[in-house]
C-alpha cells in the first residue's frame, strides 16, 4: 500500500489502480480495448490515496502552482489534484466548448482525431503547470496539450497519468517532460 507521507507509489498503488479499472472491449470502435477508470473514481479511499501519491510524486504542495485537466476525464482527477494542493484548475477543452479561445491543436489518438483549445489568459507568464489525464495512449492528446500551454504561456513542470498503455509509446512524443504514470500496461 502506498504511504501518504512519503507517496511512495512502488507496486502498491499500481496493483490498486490495476484492481480498479475495468477493461471493456471494442469501445468506442471494434478492436479497441478501452480501460474504464471510473470504478476507481467511484472509491473515496482510493481516489484520495491516488491524488495524494500524485501530489507527492510531483514535489508536494508547492511543487506547481496550477493544474490543466484535459476533457473530459482528466478534469476529475484534476479538480481533485488542484483543491487538495491549494492551486488553481485550468481545463483544456474539446473544440467548440470555450467561449475564448486562444489557442487549438488537432491530433490523432487511438480511436479518431480531434481538436483541444485552452483559454485566453490561461496562465499568467512562467507559472508551473501539471497537465493532468486518466490514459496516456498514442501520446497524441497529451502532446497537443503540451503544446497549448506551452503556447498560452505556462512551464509544463510534469505531465501525469493513472495508467500508461505502453505498447501505444505515447512517452516518446513526451521528450524533456517528467511523465508520472501509476501504473503500466
Ligand atoms: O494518448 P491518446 O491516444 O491521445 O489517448 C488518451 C486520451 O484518450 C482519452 O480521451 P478521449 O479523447 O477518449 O476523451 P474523453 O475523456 O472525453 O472520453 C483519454 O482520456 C485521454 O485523454
Ligand atoms: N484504450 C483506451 N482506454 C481508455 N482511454 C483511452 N484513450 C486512448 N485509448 C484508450
Amino acid at each position: 500500500m502506498t504511504d501518504e507521507l512519503t507517496g511512495d507509489s512502488g507496486p502498491g498503488v499500481a496493483a490498486l489502480v490495476a484492481s480498479r479499472v475495468v477493461d471493456v472491449p471494442d469501445f468506442p470502435k471494434p478492436g479497441i480495448l478501452f480501460k474504464d477508470l471510473t470504478p476507481l473514481f467511484a472509491d473515496g479511499p482510493v481516489f484520495r490515496q491516488v491524488i495524494d501519491v500524485i501530489i507527492a510524486h510531483h514535489g508536494g504542495r508547492g511543487g506547481f502552482d496550477v493544474v490543466v485537466g484535459v476533457e473530459a476525464r482528466g478534469f476529475v482527477i484534476a479538480a481533485a489534484l488542484a483543491y487538495a494542493s491549494g492551486v488553481g484548475v485550468v481545463p483544456v477543452r474539446k473544440a467548440g466548448k470555450l467561449p475564448r479561445v486562444a489557442h487549438s491543436a488537432t491530433y490523432d489518438l487511438e480511436y479518431g482525431t480531434a481538436t483541444l483549445e485552452i483559454s485566453e489568459g490561461a496562465f499568467t507568464p512562467g507559472q508551473r503547470v501539471l497537465v493532468v489525464d486518466d490514459v496516456l495512449a498514442t501520446g497524441g492528446t497529451a502532446e497537443a496539450t503540451l503544446d497549448l500551454v506551452a503556447r498560452a504561456g505556462g512551464v509544463v513542470c510534469g505531465f501525469t497519468v493513472l495508467m500508461e498503455l505502453a505498447f501505444l509509446a505515447g512517452r516518446d512524443r513526451l521528450p524533456g517532460c517528467d511523465v508520472h504514470a501509476l501504473m503500466t500496461v
